[in-house]
């Protein structure tokens, strides 16, 4: 059964494996105060072990649909459900634990606390939420993704693509279902954003790890295994094994908008 197509559920798939969804969107809707439907009736499911990436043009709907996805803000309609939990009747205070737990966040601004090392920013959403880190798995995300030599330096001493490469492992140290990414390579130069993509299929592939990523970049976003093209607050394509080219035609396809 094809999963794709307008109107009809979008399924991001790897083989629905063992486990529930990472996240499951169903049906979906936000409207903010003042009336603006910014989701409309979206539906997405993510499968463990899948990288996918999230377009659309400027006002689209991704960033409320990450919100919406990742438990930061409410659907006025719809099912969200992470790791199989729902979370959309869930009060601010669960919404908070279910989010510490089970999903990671990188940014464009890496996010690191400049008076911190590289580990201790690493370990700081764990002991915060007081556990400890499994620092075998600690240290086999700091070895793949080539940092284990800055670990005692603070963020100010080390490159952008390094201080995201941190950022990297700190979204992934607690094993969440899934992380998401917001434009994570939009402060890097080339190659740097080259490198940390790299390491975003690589570890999604090598460690079964989950990554949905919104981004403007088709060459970012061609990175991933699937990606959804959102317009208007719908997700209106949905393409497997996307390449650069096919997603700029799409997007310049919906530039008028
Ligand atoms: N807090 C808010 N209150 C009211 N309207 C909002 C709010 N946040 C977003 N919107 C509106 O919702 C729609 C979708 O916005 P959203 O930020 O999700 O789009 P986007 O695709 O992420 O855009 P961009 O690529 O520019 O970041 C837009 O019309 C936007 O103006």
């Amino acid at each position: 059964m094809s999963a794709w197509g307008l109107g009809r559920r979008t399924a991001v798939r790897a083989e629905p494996v063992e486990r529930a969804p990472a996240v499951a969107v169903s049906q979906v809707s936000k409207v903010y105060p003042g009336g603006v439907r910014a989701l409309d009736n979206v539906s997405l499911t993510v499968w463990p072990g899948t990288f996918v990436a999230v377009m659309g043009p400027s006002g689209s709907g991704k960033s409320t649909m990450m919100h919406c996805a990742a438990g930061l803000d409410s659907p006025t309609s719809g099912s969200v459900r992470i790791d199989g939990r729902e979370i959309a009747g869930l009060d601010e205070t669960c919404r908070t634990e279910l989010r510490r737990d089970r999903v990671g966040f990188v940014f464009q601004a890496y996010n690191l606390i400049p008076s911190l090392t590289l580990e201790d920013n690493i370990t700081l959403p764990l002991r915060l939420a007081g556990r400890s880190p499994d620092r075998q798995w600690m240290h086999a995300l700091v070895e793949r993704v080539g940092i284990s030599g800055c670990l005692g330096r603070r963020p100010a001493e080390l490159s952008g693509g390094q201080q995201q490469r941190a950022a990297v492992v700190r979204a992934l140290v607690a094993k969440p279902a899934v992380v998401f990414a917001d434009e994570p390579t939009g402060a890097l130069d080339l190659h740097s954003a080259h490198q940390i993509l790299q390491l975003l299929r690589g570890l999604v592939e090598e460690f079964h790890q989950t990554v949905v990523m919104v981004t403007h970049d088709p060459a970012a976003a061609a990175w991933a295994h699937h990606a959804v093209v959102m317009a208007d607050g719908k997700v209106i394509d949905a393409l497997e094994a996307p390449t650069a080219a096919r997603l700029a035609d799409r997007l310049i396809a919906l530039g008028g908008r």
